[in-house]
């Protein structure tokens, strides 16, 4: 045993991959973890250790991200194939918004971390509720800089009123034990990662979690020869167990980024809509809204209502110039395919 071996389950193997396993792959085929994606290879780590494989067949970097499975042939260090995924965050591809762009793969879950100053902001929690739900991946918020205001408790009722069934911990990052608390969706096998605006903490809990200076994204280890070997750079094990995911892709996200998982984010109305009168109801002045009945009768927040009607109306451009660029590079290969036959002799 390496430093850097770990056993599959620790690695966060379950069930949901070995079934789509069949017995072939079982006795020749070894499962790996992604840790790294690059241009033409991929890091992962398995059972035995680190592994550098090639891609598989048929797929590029941009189809696998850090967290995922692929099945690897040690004898010719090439994944093979590439295991479905349990949960995931992803983007709007940029440029073409029916495209997903992969960030991360495989996470149990994702604390939202906001802060209790002028930095928290309902509408963007929304956003990144709505990117953890669209991914499968429960999400806890994390609230830092407690010891910069005098009415912490305030923040806590303002996520209760956007997410009231999401847990919620409100920490300072900087007193020592603090990321106790998040331990308690920490532990083998796990994966988490941190999702938030730039310098709500982060940095400070990832570090404060696995003991790493991840500012400076440097993981050396020690292998058996001795030697430093840098691995498991945006995948970082966590003492006592689990994995952290920390990838540029994750601190890249914008919130422009999110599609989906928006009705989940905002189900009391999405409920509550769904008794208004009219089918195509805007939740305006028509008559029989039950949305601004339930405003009215102080059920539903109006911040809310106008919130969801704004990430929709996004939502609703975003899949609409997606097919719009559809339309046009259908048009477009029928003109090319038209001068082609044109050109054919006889
Ligand atoms: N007082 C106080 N300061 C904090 C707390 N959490 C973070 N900070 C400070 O806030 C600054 C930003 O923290 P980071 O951990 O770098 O934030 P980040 O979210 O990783 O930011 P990026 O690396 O830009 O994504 C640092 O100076 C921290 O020491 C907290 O709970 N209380
Ligand atoms: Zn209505």
């Amino acid at each position: 045993m390496t430093p850097n071996s770990h056993a599959l389950a620790d690695l966060g193997w379950s069930a949901d991959f070995l079934r789509q396993l069949d017995t072939d792959e079982l006795d020749s085929l070894k499962p790996a973890r992604v840790t790294g994606v690059h241009r033409d290879r991929l890091s992962a780590l398995s059972e035995s250790g680190p592994l550098l494989l090639t891609l598989p067949p048929g797929l590029s970097a941009g189809d696998v991200a850090v967290g995922d499975w692929v099945l690897a042939d040690p004898s010719t260090d090439r994944a093979e194939r590439l295991l479905g995924r349990k949960t995931r965050i992803f983007r709007r591809a940029t440029g073409d918004a029916s495209r997903e762009q992969l960030i991360v793969a495989n996470v149990d879950t994702v604390f939202l971390t906001t802060s209790c100053t002028e930095e928290f902001n309902e509408a963007r929690l929304e956003r990144y509720l709505a990117l953890a739900h669209a991914g499968g991946i429960p999400p806890v918020f994390v609230v830092t800089k407690a010891d910069k205001t005098d009415d912490p408790d305030a923040y806590l009722d303002r996520l209760r009123a956007i997410a009231p069934s999401v847990p919620a911990i409100l920490l300072n990052a900087k007193s020592p034990g603090a990321v106790d608390t998040l331990r308690d969706w920490c532990g083998p096998g796990k994966t988490v990662a941190f999702l938030g605006m730039s310098g709500v903490g982060k940095s400070t809990l990832a570090s404060a979690l696995t003991g790493i200076d991840l500012e400076t994204g440097e993981v050396r280890e020690d292998d058996m020869k001795g030697r430093h070997t840098t691995t498991a750079r945006e995948m970082h094990a966590i003492p006592g167990g689990g994995w952290l995911i920390d990838t540029p892709g994750m601190r890249e996200l914008r919130l422009t980024d999110m599609a989906e998982g928006i009705d989940e984010t905002f189900g009391e109305i999405t409920e509550i809509a769904s008794e208004c009168r009219f089918r195509d109801c805007t939740h305006g002045p028509e008559p029989g809204c039950a949305v601004q009945a339930a405003i009215a009768a102080g059920r539903v927040d109006a911040g809310r209502l106008e919130r969801w009607k704004k990430l929709k109306a996004e939502d609703a451009a975003h899949a609409a110039s997606a097919a719009e660029k559809r339309r046009r590079g259908k048009a477009f290969s029928k003109v090319v395919k038209q001068a082609m036959k044109a050109k054919r002799p006889g």
